[in-house]
């Protein structure tokens, strides 16, 4: 037993994530790539390439489990792929996705009060009280 500290043991957070990226750019010198219009873009395209993988399957259950290991594994590249590209974004564009991300949930929360009860989740303009 080694005993030792290795990378699998970090707990993966966005900063992690961020310095992965940048480090990726940087040992490529694909900075001058990474332009915010450029990554948006290629953020869209993987989101298109996840939306590829459901299209035609019709609705499928929470889990996927009626999905072969190969289907899965495709599955979290591209979300990968989409999570990977929309942090570089936020990172060119000097945006902490982080505390944007918590800042967006208490909005959501003061927006949409559990208090409250709603027919269904369109936004709450179903508002029932
Ligand atoms: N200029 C680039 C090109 C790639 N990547 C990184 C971010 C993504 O995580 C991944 C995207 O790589 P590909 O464009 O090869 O896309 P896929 O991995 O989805 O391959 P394919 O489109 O062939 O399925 O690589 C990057 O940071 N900057």
């Amino acid at each position: 037993m080694t005993g030792g500290f290795q990378e699998g043991d970090q707990s993966v957070t966005l900063d992690l994530l961020k310095q992965k990226m940048d480090s990726f750019a940087k040992e490529r010198d694909w900075d001058q790539f990474h332009s915010p219009r450029n990554l948006l873009l290629a953020l869209v395209g993987e989101v298109g390439e996840l939306s590829a993988i459901f299209q035609w399957k019709g609705e499928v259950p929470k889990g996927l489990p009626d999905w072969k290991e190969e289907e899965k594994v495709h599955a979290g590249e591209e979300l990968s792929d989409v999570l990977l590209y929309l942090v570089r974004l936020s990172d060119v564009c000097d945006i902490d996705l982080g505390k944007a991300a918590l800042r967006k949930v208490e909005l959501n929360a003061i927006k949409y009060p559990a208090s409250r009860t709603y027919s269904n989740a369109n936004n709450g303009i179903a508002e029932t009280s």
